[in-house]
């Protein structure tokens, strides 16, 4: 029988997403990264014969990453991952090697105008979101549709989500505190039509529906992602002469608390809390929002284009 050895090998929790929000009174501070954890040691056995005995779970790993998030807080990305890495090797005797890679995700304040905070708890997502223009002309008119997409934006608070309906397939708890975040994707119509009128200023207009939109996005106390999109929608449209119709989809992006009582930690958001930011399933909230009498034109499958 040929006889096979076993060569490089290596395990952990891959992709742990963490997100770890500091108070200090009114001003949060948020540090959002990607955990992966490998570990390589005495790992004969496992493969073997299929004793677990030198197996730290990885869902152990996963455990400690959250864990560690709120018993030290988060300095930097490599504070983080060295404290990670000395515990696995140093206190699991079976453990000789870890490897802990870690993306980290940056967020801008939403600001004023002025360069103020809109509020000190609202964040948009640094890298340039994507610009989009739809123009349709049958040879009389023009319509013209803005917008954007992957702007994503998060409130560390002031949302809630209560007082929903329940039937015998509901599980979900009342959340009185929690994270709002949502990539935004939309459009907006110009009531511009080619003629008469001169065209707008196409990029002044750009530039008011982005910040009017964020703003109310940050000011908005939410008791749903729907309440939070029209008041986008509405402040858009009552800032910006010349549009009569938005469209937005929103998928919710769900920041859950993760549960840190087996370890004797409390994770409460008023304290400053350890989520783990899940990427799906996800709820997807999409309405369009327009001035009162304006035609509904715009598309209701565009938004995901
Ligand atoms: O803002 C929300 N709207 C919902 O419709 C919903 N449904 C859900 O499970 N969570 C949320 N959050």
């Amino acid at each position: 029988m040929t006889r096979c050895v076993l060569g490089q090998n290596q395990y952990g929790k891959a992709e742990n997403r963490v997100v770890k929000i500091t108070r200090d009174g009114d001003t949060h501070h948020i540090k959002d990264l990607n955990v992966s954890v490998a570990l390589s040691g005495d790992m004969e056995e496992v493969h073997r014969s299929g004793s677990n005995a030198n197996v730290l779970p990885t869902d152990t790993t996963k455990n400690t990453v959250y864990a560690f998030a709120k018993r030290f807080g988060i300095d930097s990305a490599e504070d983080f991952g060295i404290r990670l890495a000395r515990h696995f090797v140093d206190d699991t005797a079976p453990i000789h090697r870890a490897r802990i890679r870690i993306e980290e995700y940056a967020w801008d304040r939403i600001d004023t105008p002025d360069g103020t905070p809109a509020t000190g708890h609202s964040f948009v997502r640094r890298g340039q979101e994507i610009r989009r223009a739809q123009i349709t002309y049958d040879g009389h008119s023009v319509q013209v549709l803005s917008g954007l997409k992957d702007l994503t934006v998060l409130n560390s608070t002031g949302s809630e989500f209560w007082g929903f309906l329940r039937d015998e397939y509901t599980t979900l708890e009342e959340d009185r505190d929690r994270i709002l975040a949502t990539t935004v994707s939309t459009w907006w119509r110009h009531t511009w039509d080619g003629t008469g009128a001169p065209a707008p200023d196409w990029d002044r207009s750009y530039r008011r529906v982005r910040t009017h939109a964020l703003r109310a996005f940050a000011e908005t106390y939410s008791y749903s992602l729907q309440q939070t999109l029209f008041a986008m929608g509405v402040r858009v449209l009552e800032s910006c002469d010349g549009i009569d119709e938005i469209r937005f989809s929103m998928p919710n992006q769900h920041h859950f608390r993760s549960d840190l009582s087996p370890f004797g930690l409390t994770n409460d958001a008023a304290d400053g809390a350890v989520y783990h930011a899940a990427d799906r399933p996800y709820g997807l909230i999409e309405a369009t929002v327009l001035r009162d009498g304006a035609d509904q034109l715009i598309p209701a499958d565009l938004t995901n284009l």
